[in-house]
């Protein structure tokens, strides 16, 4: 059917989609991934990199999200500490399916595989990138999906949930029409890109235990990971 946007979604999709765009990890960064050591130690410290510049690319993203800043203050912090470890296997999954710069996507998952993170982790969230991938989603699916995991309402420790849910069903009835737009062939691609939260949520739990079971000894996290993860 035709496809009716209101100004006001033609306004969040615009100030979502140049927020997505304009927060990156910096070139400097992601092509440190192309330097040639390939110890478990060097790839560890260069995903702790990766993820802490993420961290701080998701929390300056997140500030542009209309209506976020005008949230209570602690519920702020509690949908940035909740949301951080699904946004980065959505940003990391972009990357690794994105043509990247030439030869990151290669790079990255080497690193990934070989960073001390046991098997029981890898496979799962490997076919979680699959699995993304195979959607074929366009930037602005991936903005608000991604939009739409950080404006999670019962993250813990959240105190005004209906704050958060109000804010979080614009974006999904602005992606619903988004999916209908790009995927007319497909009905049930909306319910898909729903589906991929559901995997997030379990891969989020087996981030938490991933942390603790690091085999790289004494690794260390930087402190923006420490205050967002609460480890060490
Ligand atoms: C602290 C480190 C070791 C860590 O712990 N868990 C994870 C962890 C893991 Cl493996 C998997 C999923 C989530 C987390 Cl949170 C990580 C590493 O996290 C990231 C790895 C890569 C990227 C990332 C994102 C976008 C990118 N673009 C490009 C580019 O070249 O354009 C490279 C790139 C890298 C982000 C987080």
């Amino acid at each position: 059917e035709k496809i009716e946007f209101t100004t006001e979604q033609q306004a969040l999709m615009r100030v979502i989609t140049d927020a997505y765009n304009k927060h990156q990890i910096p070139q400097d960064v992601t092509k440190k991934l192309l330097q040639d050591q390939y110890s478990t130690e060097e790839n560890f410290l260069l995903l702790t990199e990766m993820a802490t510049s993420q961290v701080q690319v998701l929390v300056e993203f997140t500030k542009n999200i209309p209506g976020f800043l005008s949230l209570d203050r602690e519920d702020q912090i509690a949908l940035l500490k909740g949301s951080a470890v699904e946004a980065m296997f959505l940003r990391s999954a972009q990357a690794l399916n994105k043509k990247m710069p030439i030869g990151h996507t290669e790079v990255l998952e080497e690193r990934i595989h070989k960073s001390g993170i046991s098997e029981e982790f890898i496979k799962p969230m490997f076919n979680f990138y699959k699995s993304i991938g195979e959607l074929h989603m366009v930037l602005e699916e991936q903005a608000l999906l991604t939009t739409i995991t950080i404006l999670t309402p019962d993250r813990p420790y959240v105190k005004d949930q209906p704050a958060v849910e109000r804010l979080q069903e614009n974006v999904l009835d602005l992606l619903r029409k988004m999916c209908v737009l790009h995927h007319p062939q497909e009905p049930q691609y909306f319910a898909r890109l729903l589906g991929r939260l559901t995997e997030l949520r379990t891969l989020s739990h087996y981030h938490a235990e991933m942390l603790a079971s690091w085999k790289v000894n004494n690794h260390k996290f930087t402190p923006l990971l420490c205050e967002i993860w609460d480890v060490q």
